[in-house]
């Protein structure tokens, strides 16, 4: 069995992963704070797996709540070098119709700065290449998966990452139509910079729930509608997560591994043992 393990972070609805063996629960700390809860490690169809519900056990955090750092730090340190995120997101456009699975590829940033996005400041200066945020070999995985599981899916598409809580206003919502985007979620992009600076692979399985409140006909969004296309669904998004693990390659051939290579700029002579303590993890062999 490989070393290295396949992360998923189960966004809103999916907190828990059936059919995993050799089960535990590991509470990790980090020095960026507590991730969102316990980890779930296991193995799956004889891939090493580790589970983590992104809002909390009981759906405790909001987008802006999340510790990102902590979560992905801690998919870091239990060895996961690929991430699976599961998100609800609301569609953009008419052929994204709710029940279906887009898998984005570029995101716009719409947050304000109340998130942590990186792991870099406080005496280090890091610039990550993030022109291509998703790991493209993930992705075309879990687009096959997708299939394999009966999905209508979309390949590729932009995900507008706004800060919530609140959903949008509806001249917000026509505003991303006009700007070409797909879909519309809270948490992705800051994990997506943040797997990218720890050097994971990330690759996102989006289930379009809603119409936002740009359609003239259908309902504005509500949590109600949400969660029951969510549960409609539930058991295709694990049929997809099922799909992908034994498809996906645990030695990787992509970029992702090395892609903080050239981004420190800061002198090396100038990096403190603080700060080297602090990145240790995520990016000690650079320092
Ligand atoms: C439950 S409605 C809004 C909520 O759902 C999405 O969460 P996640 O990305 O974790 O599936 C969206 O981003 C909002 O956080
Ligand atoms: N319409 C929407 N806006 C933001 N996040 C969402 N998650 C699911 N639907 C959403």
């Amino acid at each position: 069995m490989s070393t290295t393990s396949i992360g998923v972070i189960g966004g809103s609805g999916l907190y828990e992963m059936e059919g995993l063996e050799d089960v535990n629960h590991v509470t990790v700390t980090t020095p960026f704070g507590a991730p969102s809860d316990e980890f779930i490690t296991g193995v799956l169809n004889g891939v090493r797996m580790v589970f983590l519900p992104r809002h909390g056990r009981g759906h405790r955090l909001l987008p802006s709540e999340v510790n990102y750092r902590a979560n992905i730090h801690g998919m870091k340190q239990l060895g996961v070098e690929q991430i699976i995120s599961v998100s609800a997101v609301g569609s953009l456009k008419e052929a994204i119709a709710p029940g279906h699975i887009v898998i984005p590829d570029q995101f716009i940033d719409r947050t304000k700065g109340i998130r942590k996005d990186t792991f870099f400041g406080d005496g280090i200066v890091a610039h990550a290449g993030f022109a291509d945020p998703v790991c493209h070999l993930l992705s075309d995985v879990l687009y096959s998966a997708a299939i394999n599981a009966g999905a209508t899916v979309h390949k590729g598409g932009t995900y507008i990452c706004m800060e919530g809580p609140a959903f949008s206003t509806r001249a917000e919502s026509f505003s991303y139509l006009g700007l070409g985007a797909s879909v519309i979620g809270m948490t992705n992009l800051t994990e997506a910079k943040l797997a990218r600076e720890a050097e994971i692979c990330y690759g996102i399985i989006a289930l379009s729930t809603d119409y936002d409140c740009w359609h003239d006909s259908h309902e504005d969004v509500t949590v109600e509608a949400i969660i029951q296309i969510i549960h409609q669904n539930v058991a295709m998004a694990k049929n997809i997560i099922r799909q992908a693990v034994a498809s996906i390659a645990t030695e990787r051939s992509c970029s992702c591994g090395s892609n903080m290579q050239h981004a420190i700029i800061t002198d090396r002579a100038a990096i403190t043992d603080d700060v080297k303590q602090r990145l240790d993890v995520i990016a000690g062999r650079y320092l």
